[in-house]
């Protein structure tokens, strides 16, 4: 056969165009599923944020109702909404950690990763040192936190535990998700939902001398609202007769046996881990090496994590960078040790 340049137009030049308008529809699907997939992850941040601001407003307007987790107790220290802002200024020291859980492409790296229900909570108490405890947790790489307090079993149960699961971080297999709720301690139907959750929950309790507990949230309290009575005037119904007026809800939430009778209607001892809050400050190496055995993970937070800062009188957390567990999480390995203190007010 005779070459003709038709038949060469007909068959050669159309199958080049095609195989062009292939080779862009190609490139074009592979931006739209990367673009699909940076949108997803970035979607899977956004409920936490939202959770963020949604519930300090409500905090806020909640300032001066009464807390449930008390009953029908004269309270006058319903503060909680500095909790979260406390939670802010421990994830500024641990910022680079925090950074990376927003990211959206660590979902992407690690497709292993769901965010889970909490198999372990600090339940209590107010003022005790549970925001140390979960901040020392957080150090751990086999635990996942959330450090907000999602007030779920006690404000947001209505919410549904979807909901409370959303809240959480993305966790791999192996690793322990948690939160930190103070007041879940002496709210009534706490125990009871959160068995109905999983009654294996490991439940944890800072406890704290009933007393400097109570001064320590009276004094939060006054820091914002100077004009609250004196704290001998709220404790004593009559001061010279020693009386102590129990329904305040400062005297109430010390009252740790009242509560513990509660939950021991739902969980065995076994489940409940008592941590002391003074220990907390004079031997953080120590007691953490109890709630990790606790919780039956690795002793992997220990002296070496913590610095004693003399002029805050606190343990500080020392920031390991450099550490292979940093590594793991891309960072380079050199650089100086750094301590970092933290700035604690009172109140
Ligand atoms: N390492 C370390 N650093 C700083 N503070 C520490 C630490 N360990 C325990 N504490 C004590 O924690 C008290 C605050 O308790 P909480 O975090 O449970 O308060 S809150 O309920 O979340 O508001 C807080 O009480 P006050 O300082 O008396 O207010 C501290 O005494």
């Amino acid at each position: 056969m005779e070459y003709s340049p038709i038949l060469h137009n007909l068959h050669v030049v159309p199958s080049s165009h095609v195989k062009n308008k292939l080779f862009v529809f190609c490139i074009m699907l592979s931006l739209w599923v990367y673009m699909i997939y940076c949108c997803v992850g970035y979607c899977s941040t956004v409920p936490n944020l939202t959770y963020r601001s949604v519930n300090r407003h409500e905090n806020d307007s909640e300032i001066d109702n009464q807390d449930s987790s008390v009953g029908a107790s004269r309270d006058l220290l319903n503060n909680e909404n500095d909790l979260d802002s406390r939670g802010d200024e421990w994830d500024e020291i641990r910022g680079e950690a925090k950074a990376l859980d927003d990211n959206a492409m660590s979902g992407f790296l690690n497709e292993s990763e769901s965010k889970k229900l909490p198999q372990a909570i600090i339940i209590g108490v107010k003022k005790g040192g549970t925001r140390a405890l979960l901040e020392f947790l957080r150090l751990h790489p086999d635990i996942r936190a959330v450090g907000a307090e999602p007030h779920f079993f006690d404000r947001n149960y209505d919410k549904g535990l979807e909901w409370y699961r959303e809240l959480m971080p993305k966790s791999s297999e192996g690793q322990l998700t948690m939160e930190k709720t103070p007041s879940y301690y002496v709210t009534k139907e706490v125990p009871a939902r959160i068995y109905t959750m999983s009654k294996d929950t490991k439940l944890i309790v800072v406890v704290r001398d009933p007393v400097t507990r109570a001064i320590s949230d009276y004094t939060q309290t006054r820091s914002k609202k100077p004009d609250i009575p004196s704290f001998e005037s709220l404790t004593f119904k009559n001061i010279s007769a020693g009386l102590i007026d129990t329904t305040w809800s400062a005297v109430q939430i010390g009252m740790y046996a009242k509560h513990l009778e509660r939950w021991l209607q739902y969980f065995p001892t076994e489940q409940l881990l008592f941590v002391s809050g003074e220990r907390l400050i004079s031997d953080p190496a120590g007691e953490m090496a109890r709630v990790q055995d606790f919780l039956g993970l690795r002793r992997v937070v220990t002296e070496k994590h913590f610095h004693f800062n003399p002029a805050k009188g606190f343990p500080a957390l020392r920031d390991l960078r450099g550490t292979a567990s940093r590594t793991a999480w891309g960072k380079p390995k050199a650089g100086p040790i750094l301590i970092l203190t933290q700035r604690w007010s009172r109140g």
